[in-house]
């Protein structure tokens, strides 16, 4: 059948036709043709042959819409079967019997359109039946509906977003009346979508913001269609909470605004978060005073407001005295306590405006507002010396600190923060050269002093690295053999400019400076190999002691560290003497207390050091394992026969005899007091008259001079 045909059948086959004469069905043709090629749809006829659809008619438009010809449609069995979506041809086909049941059927599905891609079409079918109800063929009409299509998805889509969004979303129309809501505003407000259609968003409104603000976002959205910010509102339950409202105005084509689409996420957890990370970039978590950071930034604050004000700002520099002392005989554990709690009574002694700021590990900074005169300042330093010198009860036990602290004022001795800062540290560290315990004000003066000292202490680092000390050796004399029974092995600083620089002038920098340690453990070395290496060459010498710093006692390895040099210099353990002195006693901890009792136990002799200087008390030498008494020098200088220098030290060697202890005095510089000490029965002399301490091998020739009896 042509195309021609079946618009003839269709106008014959109509009931209507068979009263039209020629004229009217010529007009009736062509205004049919007119109104099919008008139509945006394709019309068609088709028969059910074959087991299979075929056209027998369609419309011009087929090529418009679909891109085919009217020959790839007519009479081809396959054309429309074969071109429906394959994910809808089955669900097609099974709607086709309604057809046949209801005479007339709707579907909509995918179809291929001759360049390949897929359209929806909307595909109404009519059964057109003989007078006798039989099917004649089938009338259809295809329409594009792929607009409407995509519209319903995207609407699909934004229905799916505004329901399963995490932000929650409010509309309101031009006027702000909420006209719909989601699930999740639902959620983060309390509010349902019944209690808000209708009303105005002003239910979440909090009272965190004036009318200003409102203003601000009507502007916003009046000026740029759109607002977004930080907002503060309130739930149901009253509660209120930070969120980012992000607010924009829809207009029509007109340009007018319809509606109003608001996005409101929650921010408290963002909030607390950055609430945290804020925390912690400024105050320290042990203490919880304010760092370093908030410290420098509140000290710029306080000078510039301070100068507006014309008032003083007081600046203290507080550190611990000996605090690394603390933690590493108590603990950590113990020294962050301590901490904590020295933290608290330092606050309680300043004012809540002012600041009190954990600078670094045991240093504390203080700031003072409004002071009127500079003593102010040093009332407040002395308060803070007063409250640590109270005992600390931590962990049951009691523990004493005191601090050092340099004091300086703005404006009076500095002009900004940082010089304010650095001359509250120089003040620090001359109160702590100072003997400790004390506070010091910045003076010009001080300067030089601390300076010397730092340039000390990196010289000092740099002596180490640069192998500039030396061991000498001086000769320990037995009394009553009148000849040399063992050497004292005291560490001398060779400097390059300066020369030969004694110990006294740098081992307190060093136990300070914590250097004592890898210079006290060189010393030992270097004089275990000399002394091993003379015996090995059959130059007598019975002992070899080493002064050992309490700093090192304090070293955990410190023991370990020794056998291994033993081990190391094939030295014999009883040959060696550790001379400590009484304050370290006076001072043991537990550890250092098992310290020495191990170093008793692997053979080494220990001597007290400076007897008679300090408190000289026989309680440790009971309850130490002390086997050599050295009797200081300052009371030897002094002693003659009547002097009561002579009966102090007679009454020492007695009772350290008593106790099974060996005597030793210092300082032997003359003859009378040689042949005093061997009356009073001193065991052994070390001093000048017998030799200065010499390097080892002016010692080697002293002694080979002293066992030819010169
Ligand atoms: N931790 C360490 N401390 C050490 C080490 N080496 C020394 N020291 C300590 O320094 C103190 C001073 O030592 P030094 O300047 O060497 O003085 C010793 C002798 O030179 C001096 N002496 C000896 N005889 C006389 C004398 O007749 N007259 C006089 N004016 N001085 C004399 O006494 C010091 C003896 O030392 P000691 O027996 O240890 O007291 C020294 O005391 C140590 O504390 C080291 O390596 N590590």
């Amino acid at each position: 059948m042509s195309n021609q045909g079946g618009i003839y059948t269709l106008i014959h086959n109509s009931s209507s036709s068979k009263i039209l004469d020629p004229a009217l069905r010529v007009e009736t043709k062509a205004r049919l043709e007119f109104v099919l090629k008008m139509t945006p749809a394709v019309l068609y006829t088709c028969q059910f042959r074959d087991d299979a659809f075929v056209a027998t008619y369609v419309s011009d438009r087929v090529h418009q819409q679909m891109g085919y010809s009217r020959q790839d449609c007519l009479n081809n069995p396959e054309f429309w079967v074969k071109n429906i979506h394959p994910d809808d041809r089955e669900a097609v086909l099974a709607g086709m019997p309604e057809l046949f049941e209801n005479d007339h059927h709707i579907h909509e599905y995918r179809f291929r359109h001759k360049d390949g891609h897929y359209y929806w079409v909307r595909d109404e079918l009519t059964l057109v039946k003989d007078a006798q109800g039989c099917p004649v063929e089938i009338v259809g009409v295809w329409i594009d509906i792929t607009d409407r299509k995509q519209l319903e998805e995207s609407r699909r889509l934004a229905a799916a977003v505004f329901d399963n969004a995490n932000e929650a979303i409010m509309v309101t129309d031009s006027q702000f009346r909420i006209s719909a809501v989601n699930q999740e505003f639902e959620a983060l407000t309390g509010y349902s979508e019944r209690e808000m259609l209708g009303q105005m968003p002003r239910a979440l409104s909090s009272d965190y913001h004036d009318v200003s603000f409102y203003r601000a976002i009507d502007n916003g959205l009046k000026r740029n269609g759109k607002w977004q910010g930080e907002i503060w509102s309130k739930r149901k339950n009253g509660d209120l909470f930070p969120g980012w409202l992000s607010i924009t105005a829809i207009r029509d084509d007109k340009e007018q605004v319809t509606e109003h689409v608001a996005l409101l996420s929650d921010m408290t957890t963002r909030k607390q978060d950055e609430q945290k990370i804020w925390y912690q970039a400024n105050f320290d978590l042990l203490t919880g005073l304010p760092n370093r950071h908030l410290f420098t930034d509140r000290l710029h604050c306080a000078f510039s407001q301070s100068a507006r004000q014309n008032k003083k700002v007081g600046l203290l520099f507080i550190d611990l005295d000996r605090f690394k002392w603390i933690n590493d005989s108590l603990g950590h554990q113990t020294g962050d306590r301590l901490l904590q709690c020295v933290a608290k009574r330092l606050t309680s002694c300043v004012r809540n405006e002012d600041t009190v700021a954990r600078f670094g590990c045991d240093e504390f900074t203080v700031i003072l507002l409004d002071l009127t005169t500079a003593e102010e300042a040093e009332i407040i330093a002395q308060k803070c010396l007063d409250v640590l010198a109270r005992p600390f009860l931590i962990d049951k036990q009691e523990i004493y600190i005191t601090a050092s602290i340099g004091l300086n004022n703005y404006p009076d001795a500095a002009d900004d923060a940082g010089t304010a800062l650095r001359n509250a540290d120089i003040a620090m560290c001359q109160a702590k050269d100072d003997g400790r315990n004390r506070y010091r004000c910045y003076t010009q003066d001080i300067l030089p002093q601390i300076e010397s000292r730092l340039l000390m202490e990196r010289e000092l680092r740099q002596a180490f690295e640069n192998k500039q000390f030396v061991v000498y050796f001086q000769p320990v004399i037995n009394l009553k053999l009148g000849k040399g029974v063992g050497v004292e092995a005291l560490i001398r600083w060779q400097h390059p400019e300066r020369g030969i620089i004694p110990p006294a002038e740098f081992i307190q920098l060093a136990e300070e400076t914590g250097l004592i340690i890898p210079i006290g453990e060189w010393v030992l070395k270097r004089s275990l190999d000399q002394v091993k290496s003379w015996l090995a060459r059959g130059i007598p010498v019975s002992k070899l002691s080493v002064n050992v710093s309490g700093v090192q006692l304090k070293d955990a390895r410190f023991v370990d560290k020794l056998n291994q040099m033993l081990i190391s210099s094939q030295f014999p353990a009883n040959k060696l003497i550790l001379e400590i002195t009484e304050s370290i006693l006076l001072k043991a901890s537990e550890e250092v207390s098992n310290r020495l009792q191990a170093i008793k136990a692997s053979n080494i002799n220990i001597a007290l050091d400076d007897f008679g200087t300090g408190y000289s008390s026989i309680t440790y030498l009971k309850s130490f394992p002390v086997d050599v008494l050295k009797i200081d020098r300052s009371l030897v200088t002094g002693i003659n026969a009547s002097s009561d220098d002579a009966a102090i030290v007679e009454a020492i060697t007695v009772m350290a005899h008593r106790l099974g202890i060996e005597v030793t005095a210092e300082g032997v510089e003359r003859n009378e007091q040689k042949l005093l000490l061997e009356s009073i029965g001193c065991d052994c002399g070390q001093g000048y008259y017998w030799s200065k301490p010499l390097p080892a091998a002016a010692f080697e020739a002293w002694l080979a001079r002293a066992e030819q009896g010169e």
